[in-house]
C-alpha cells in the first residue's frame, strides 16, 4: 500500500497514551489561584485519534491505563469520542495514567505533566502483537512512546508488524524532554524511529534535536524526505511550515488567531492534515487545513474538546481572512 492509499482508507491505528487534562477554569486563571478545573481527555495520541474521529475517520488506540478511577475516566472518554479501545489494556500496581495540569493562558503559561510511573510506558510486546495490522490503513504514533521500556521495544515491534502488513508509518516527533532518561538517548532513539517512518511531522526544534543542533534541523528534514520518508512536515510555529513531498518544498503560512493557550496545536494539526489527505485533498490544502485546525484549538479551552469537525473547520475557514503569505 502506498502512503496516500493507506491514509485514504480512513482507518487509523494510533499507538500511545490517553490521559486526563485539568485546566483552571475560567480561562486565564493561574493554577495557583484555581478553585475550579475543567477536566478533559488528554494525551497526544488520544487527542490525535479524537481529532480524526471528529472528521469521520476511524481510529483505534493501543496503550495501557491504570486500573483506577483516572484510568476508567479515560476509558469512558475514549467511548465518548468514538475511539476504538479494544487494544487499551489496564495495568495494576503503582502505575498511574498520565495527568496534565495546564493553564488556559499564553503569558507565563504553565503546563505541568505528571508521568511518574506512567501506565502507558507499560505497553508491551504482547499488546502490540495482539493487533491485526492488516485491518487498518495506517499506523500513527508520537515520540513519547519511545521514551521508556517496555513501551520503546513494543513500539518498534509495532513498526515492524505494520511494515510487514504494508501500513504506512506516521510519526509525530513530539519530543518532551521530561520523559526521557537523557537527551542523548532521545536523540538516538527518535532518529531511529524517524528513519523508519513514511510520514514525519515535527517542529524546527525537534528536527534540530534529531540532527544534533537547531541550525541543522531543516537539512535533516530535507534528508529524510530525500531518503526514507514520503512526506516530511517541518513546522516553524508562527512562520508556518515547509512540507517536503514528491520532490517539492511546499511553504505554507498560519491562520493568525488570538490564542488562549499554546497547548494541543500539534495534535490538532496532525489530525487535520491526515483527515484532509484522507479526503483526497492536495498536500498544500491539507497542510493549510491542519494549520487551521491548530489555530482553532489554540483559540479555545481544552485540547480534544476544542478540535473541530468538518462543519466547524469550514465555518472557521469561511470567516477567517486567510493564512499569512509565504
Ligand atoms: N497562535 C497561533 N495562531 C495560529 N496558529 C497557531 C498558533 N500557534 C500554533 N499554531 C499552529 O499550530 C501549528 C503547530 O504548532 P506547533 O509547531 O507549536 O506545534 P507543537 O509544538 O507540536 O504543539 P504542541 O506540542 O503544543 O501540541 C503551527 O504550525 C501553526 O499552524
Ligand atoms: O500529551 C500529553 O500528555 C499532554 C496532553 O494531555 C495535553 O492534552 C497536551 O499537551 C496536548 O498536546
Amino acid at each position: 500500500m502506498n502512503v496516500l492509499e493507506g491514509i485514504r482508507a480512513r482507518n487509523f491505528l494510533v499507538i500511545g497514551r490517553v490521559g486526563m487534562d485539568l485546566s483552571p477554569d475560567p480561562a486565564g486563571t493561574r493554577t495557583r489561584d484555581a478553585s475550579s478545573m475543567m477536566v478533559a481527555m488528554g494525551g497526544s495520541s488520544a487527542n490525535i485519534a479524537a481529532g480524526l474521529v471528529k472528521f469521520g475517520c476511524k481510529a483505534a488506540l493501543v496503550t495501557k491505563v491504570s486500573d483506577d478511577a483516572v484510568g476508567w475516566y479515560c476509558l469512558g472518554q475514549l467511548d465518548h469520542y468514538g475511539i476504538d479501545r479494544g487494544h487499551v489494556k489496564t495495568v495494576t500496581g503503582e502505575y498511574r495514567t498520565s495527568l496534565a495540569v495546564y493553564e488556559t493562558r499564553v503569558e507565563e503559561h504553565q503546563s505541568v505533566i505528571y508521568r511518574n510511573n506512567a501506565a502507558d510506558f507499560q505497553m508491551d510486546i504482547a499488546n502490540v502483537e495482539a493487533v491485526d495490522y492488516a485491518s487498518y490503513g495506517a499506523l500513527i504514533t508520537a515520540g513519547t512512546v519511545f521514551a521508556a521500556e517496555p513501551s520503546r521495544t513494543a513500539a518498534f515491534r509495532a513498526f515492524e508488524l505494520a511494515r510487514a502488513s504494508g501500513l504506512p508509518i506516521i510519526f509525530d516527533v513530539d519530543y518532551r524532554p521530561y520523559s526521557w532518561p537523557s537527551p542523548q538517548v532521545a536523540e538516538e532513539v527518535l532518529s531511529r524511529a524517524g528513519s523508519l517512518a513514511d510520514v514525519i511531522v515535527g517542529n524546527d526544534e525537534e528536527f534540530g534535536f534529531m540532527a544534533g543542533g537547531i541550525e541543522m534541523g531543516l537539512s535533516k528534514a530535507r534528508d529524510l524526505a530525500g531518503s526514507s520518508a514520503a512526506i516530511v512536515v517541518y513546522k516553524m510555529g508562527p512562520e508556518g511550515a515547509i512540507t517536503f513531498f514528491d520532490g517539492q518544498e511546499i511553504r505554507t503560512g498560519i491562520y493568525p488567531v488570538d490564542a488562549l493557550k499554546p497547548t494541543g496545536a500539534g495534535d490538532s494539526f496532525m489530525a487535520g492534515l491526515l483527515a484532509s489527505l484522507s479526503e483526497g485533498r492536495d498536500m498544500r490544502d491539507a497542510v493549510l487545513r491542519g494549520s487551521a485546525c491548530a489555530a482553532i484549538v489554540v483559540s479555545r479551552p481544552g485540547c480534544a474538546p476544542a478540535m473541530p469537525d468538518t462543519e466547524q473547520l469550514e465555518a472557521f475557514l469561511a470567516s477567517h481572512p486567510g493564512p499569512t503569505p509565504v
